[in-house]
């Protein structure tokens, strides 16, 4: 579990984040939505310290993120998987390297050791013998199942999604939605996905934050999304078409 209690972060003058609480709950994958600029990338990087808050604490379990020394923060790191916007793979890497290196930077396990979790993480993702390949020889929706790998070869207790299916295709989309939903339940992770995908808010939004102008405005279920009266809700969700006319065919069923 993930809790946030009043986090304000500003830019110079700008105030982005204007008091934030809220928790993300563990086994669960919790969204972060909201239009472009409404602070969630910057929320994202106050919850891994990449961004000190000025105002407002952020505990991981029990430990706030503020008190600990450099060495807690270190141990916290490695409990932490990220999966990049885009995947940031390395392209002079072979898969088995790009998905190893957490390993190498956080343990001293034997290689052999290495390889047999990155073969293991590797197959949870459905991709097998492609250790030897390179970045450019694999498909953009296998580069995303890489990056996956590699975010939980580790095994956090924490995974953050930075919009992790931009750029795909809605199918492949929906397939790595749902490997990082079911990774997230059989691993009881605490998942946070940034994101303004609405079919990731139907398909895995257990819990979604919705952020307006650096506010929390409504925080909620997926189930709960649709049936909500809130206006920045149902300003934010039907600004798509094809919601608009799913929601005018809902209305008039009853
Ligand atoms: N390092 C920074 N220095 C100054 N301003 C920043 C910095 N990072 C973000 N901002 C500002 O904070 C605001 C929120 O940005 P943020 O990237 O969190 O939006 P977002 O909701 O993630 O948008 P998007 O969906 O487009 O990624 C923007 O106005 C942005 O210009």
């Amino acid at each position: 579990m993930i809790k946030i209690e009043d986090v304000h972060k500003s830019f110079g003058d700008e105030e982005i984040l204007k008091g934030i609480t809220t928790e993300f709950d563990k086994g669960k994958t919790n969204l972060i939505i909201g239009q472009s600029g409404s602070g969630k990338t910057v929320l994202l990087k106050c919850l891994i310290g990449l961004f000190k808050p000025e105002q407002g604490r952020i505990y991981y379990e029990d430990r706030a993120i503020q008190d600990m020394d450099d060495e807690k923060q270190r141990q916290l790191r490695e409990e932490i998987g990220m999966l990049f916007q885009g995947g940031a793979l390395f392209d002079s890497m072979n898969i088995e390297e790009n998905v190893m290196f957490p390993l190498r930077m956080f343990t001293k396990q034997k290689k052999a050791d290495m390889v047999d979790r990155v073969n293991q993480v590797l197959k949870r993702v459905n991709l097998e013998n492609v250790n030897k390949k390179f970045p450019a020889e694999i498909s953009g929706g296998m580069q995303k199942r890489v990056s996956i790998a590699r975010a939980i070869v580790n095994k956090p207790k924490f995974l953050f999604c930075d919009e992790p299916n931009s750029g795909l295709d809605p199918k492949t989309a929906t397939l790595i939605d749902t490997l990082i939903q079911d990774i997230t339940h059989e691993n009881n992770i605490t998942t946070i996905v940034v994101t303004h995908d609405m079919n990731s808010v139907m398909e895995i939004g257990e819990k979604v934050v919705l952020l307006k102008q650096g506010k929390l405005v409504w925080q909620g279920t997926n189930q709960e999304i649709f049936k909500t009266d809130n206006e920045d809700v149902t300003s934010f969700v039907y600004s798509s078409d094809l919601f608009k006319k799913i929601r005018e065919v809902q209305l008039k069923e009853g």
